[in-house]
């Protein structure tokens, strides 16, 4: 049956493949009689429409840089394709003597075609841009002598270099150097997104990546897929996961009610953050407790808070919580902010309480040095913690084998929490089936104190307002993830990566979600 493009499109972004997947759909497309010569047609058709539009002056010189395999062979087509429309093309083809066969048949028609062939690297210093065609997802062994040495004098130059399918020397599914990799400013990762676009290892070498669509039929796409392990977060999944529209006969407390407990006299600002960020987000009902003493600074920043008094040490650190702080009347919880690692008793009564929650920071050096994990896997409702790496490395000492995805999968099934490691790629990783999210999107402007509590209270506020509506808890950790993100990109638009404090960032969540919510 016949999908709407942008329906097929939306599926597409979603998937996350391995070369070894990739490998296994491409031979089912084979075998079913697609020629393999035609797919690389209509693939270097795809790269060369792409190239056309960024460089419609035909004065442009082309570098057309050729490795062995098929990879090699799609830059070829390119090559034919830009030198019959007129542009100057230079290719340099380091292993002419071991170019799979047809990778093999279009060097010799280039060569009939009088496109010029050369031996050097440097021949290629005055081009205007460059087409890395030198490997694609069969990158099997590093790169050493010469390749590596061709790949490290263009990554010196500041010529533009397009990479066909993955930044050439980059491994397919952990996105890690293999010697050295060309540093792209773009690549065209063809057909399904590869693992590694979603590893931040990768992220400075692929530049701005690009999916191109050459028609994988998705009945092979799923039949080798099966269930997705890996799934990339999509705009569309996302929107559709908000919690809106909102019931026209709903009132306060069906919109859920979140406990925020954060802040210390050290650390004032982590609870008022984590407070405007929940109040962005939504929720019907808001109280915030912080140490007794830190009550009028929470009470002038966020007026539309209930805010608790919590008793106090010396140091302004929260003691315990009275009995009067009741969890059953809250929706959800969200713990850690700037609590110190001295709140101990506090997170021990967190942990005990049957709610959904987050736990966040300090809430996360307490469970590292005092409370451990045991206590997570037995609670009636999740618990989402949200570690960034050092936070992790703290909390899981001895996960150190694979890579950064096989890491978090790890984490959750053995502490029975969700867990959402922070990063440029952030990874949701579900305790129960070892499903792991990847958000594909976000800004480095988001790299910066404060950023976290904003993220914590936003998943805060949804997790109350999500629980009600009977949203799954690891879906609503990708949506405050993906809103999050969103907030930064939009907010870096106008402000540049350096102007997205956190204050701005809570305050740019509701623009952002407008902003999303009119694309098509
Ligand atoms: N999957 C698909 O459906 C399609 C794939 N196409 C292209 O085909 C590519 C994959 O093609 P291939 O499987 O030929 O793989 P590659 O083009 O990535 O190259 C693999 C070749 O390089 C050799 N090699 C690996 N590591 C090396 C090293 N360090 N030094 C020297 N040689 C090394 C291998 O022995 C093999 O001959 C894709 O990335 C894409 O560009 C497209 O042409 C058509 C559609
Ligand atoms: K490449």
């Amino acid at each position: 049956m016949a999908i709407a493009p942008s329906e097929r499109s939306a599926h597409l972004e979603q998937f996350v493949v391995t070369a070894k997947q990739m490998r296994a759909i491409e031979s089912r497309v084979f075998q079913a009689g697609m020629p393999v010569a035609a797919l690389m047609e209509k693939v270097a058709g795809l790269i060369t429409q792409r190239l056309l539009e960024q460089w419609p002056d035909r004065t442009t010189g082309f570098g057309i840089i050729v490795g062995p395999g098929h990879n090699g062979g799609d830059a070829l087509v390119v090559a034919r394709e830009l030198h019959f429309r007129g542009y100057g093309v230079k290719v340099l083809c380091p292993l002419l003597s071991k170019l799979k066969d047809l990778t093999d048949s279009h060097a010799h028609y280039a060569v009939s075609l009088g496109i010029p062939f050369v031996a050097a690297t440097d021949d290629l210093a005055d081009c205007d841009v460059l087409l890395d065609g030198l490997f694609g997802f069969g990158l099997t062994r590093s790169l050493t002598n010469d390749l590596a040495a061709l790949v490290n004098t263009i990554n010196q130059w500041s010529i533009p270099v397009i990479s066909i399918d993955i930044a050439s020397g980059l491994h397919t599914d952990t996105g890690e150097v293999l010697g050295t990799a060309v540093r792209a400013s773009q690549t065209l990762c063809l057909g399904l997104w590869k693992r590694a676009f979603l590893q931040e290892v990768a992220l400075d070498w692929l530049g701005e990546a690009e999916l191109v669509d050459f028609g994988l039929p998705l009945a092979d796409i799923q039949a080798v897929i099966g269930e997705p392990q890996e799934v990339r977060i999509t705009d569309q999944a996302m929107i559709a996961a908000l919690p809106l529209p909102r019931a026209a006969n709903t009132h306060k407390y069906k919109q859920g009610h979140l406990l925020v407990i954060a802040g210390s006299q050290q650390y004032p600002g982590a609870a008022i953050m984590t407070a405007l960020a929940a109040r962005a987000s939504g929720v019907g009902m808001l109280t915030v407790a912080v140490p007794a003493t830190l009550q009028p600074l929470v009470s002038a920043q966020v007026p539309d808070a209930l805010v608790l008094r919590l008793p106090e040490n010396d140091a302004g650190v929260m003691t315990h919580l009275p009995d009067a702080v009741d969890g059953s009347r809250y929706t959800a919880i969200a713990f850690g902010p700037g609590v110190t690692p001295n709140a101990v008793d506090v997170a021990r009564r967190v942990m005990e309480s049957d709610r959904p929650l987050v736990i966040d920071a300090d809430g996360l050096n307490i469970l590292a040095s005092d409370l451990g994990l045991d206590g997570l896997a037995n609670r009636s409702d999740p618990a989402i913690l949200t570690p960034h790496l050092g936070e992790f490395r703290r909390l899981f000492p001895d996960i150190d084998a694979g890579d950064r995805i096989e890491q978090v999968r790890t984490a959750a099934q053995r502490c029975g929490a969700i867990v959402l490691l922070k990063g440029a790629r952030v990874a949701i990783a579900d305790p129960q089936s070892g499903h792991v999210w990847l958000n594909p999107s976000s800004t480095s402007a988001l790299a910066r104190g404060g950023s976290g509590d904003i993220l914590t209270g936003l998943l805060g506020g949804l997790l109350a307002q999500g629980t009600l509506r009977g949203t799954s808890p690891t879906t609503i950790t990708q949506n405050a993830v993906w809103w999050h993100a969103q907030a930064g990109r939009y907010a870096a638009r106008d402000r540049t990566e350096l102007g997205v404090d956190a204050i701005t960032l809570a305050n740019t969540l509701i623009p952002a979600l407008q902003w999303k919510l009119a694309l098509p």
